[in-house]
């Protein structure tokens, strides 16, 4: 296989290699296959999610995000490792300047070019999911690869308004919209005990990476790196190559839905 160095001119946020103090479950990591450990009492991740609970798209100035009303349980997922149900708050992607990297879990030191997350926290034991972040069971975060492929018809709505929120701070209303879609047919998956990859990087996130990526094309990606890092006036900076470097598994096995 080709072996691209991956020479990324990291944003400011993840080029420091910030160790957290005592960080033992950081994230991300490489999947290495063959050392994860098949647990067959691991039940399908259920995933509820009521397309009315959508709310709007905000661009923070390192990914975009889609936010949803998690003042109710209407949009939850359950089942797998999760003792409870947790809270859908929002779900954003990160992606790099070009096809050959972007995501920031790797398989067997496979790359993909995006990868999407849907950020959920535990309900049943806090009441917030600014609260939730400070505990190391308070977050459960689903993964999905992309791959370069056929065009996401789904994936679509969500590319077109992206031009809205191109600068940072930018928010636009966004309705109606159920992410169920944006996961694959495959129920297999990956789970550890992890942390958030974004500041404040807390150990607080139980990960739930799909075995399976979902395919979109390259001019959905391309809108990707359309978005700015920068605000209005500032110089544009394209948002690209948002994603953390890989951090060590240190004293963790991860647990796998298959053989
Ligand atoms: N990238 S992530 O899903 O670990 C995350 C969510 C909020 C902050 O960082
Ligand atoms: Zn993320």
């Amino acid at each position: 296989c080709s072996y691209k160095l991956r020479n990324v001119d990291l944003h400011p946020l993840w080029r420091t290699t910030i160790d957290v103090p005592g960080g033992s479950r950081q994230s991300p990591i490489d999947i290495r296959v063959l050392d994860s450990v098949f647990h067959p009492q691991l039940t399908p991740i259920r995933t509820q999610y009521d397309p009315n609970t959508c709310l709007h798209i905000w661009n923070n100035g390192y990914s975009f995000f889609v936010e949803f009303d998690d003042s109710t349980d209407k949009s939850v997922v359950s089942g797998g490792p999760l003792e409870n149900p947790y809270r859908l708050k929002q779900f954003h992607f990160h992606w790099g300047v070009n096809n050959d990297w972007g995501s920031e879990h790797t398989v067997d030191s496979k790359v993909f070019p995006a990868e999407l997350h849907l950020v959920h926290w535990n309900c049943s034991k806090y009441r917030t999911f600014e609260e939730a972040i400070m505990e190391s069971n308070g977050l459960a975060v689903i993964g999905v690869f992309l791959k370069l492929g056929k065009h996401h018809e789904k994936l679509q709505k969500l590319v077109d308004i992206l031009p809205s929120v191109r600068y940072k701070d930018s928010l636009t209303e966004f309705n109606y919209f159920d992410p169920s879609c944006l996961l694959p047919s495959c129920n297999d998956y990956w789970t550890y005990s992890g942390s958030l990859t974004t500041p404040p990087l807390t150990e607080s996130v139980t990960w739930i990476m799909m075995k399976k990526p979902i395919e979109v094309d390259h001019s959905q990606l391309a809108v990707f790196r359309s978005l700015l890092y920068t605000a209005v006036g500032e110089e544009e900076k394209n948002m690209v190559d948002n994603f953390r470097p890989l951090q060590p598994l240190m004293n963790r096995t991860v647990l796998s839905t298959f053989q």
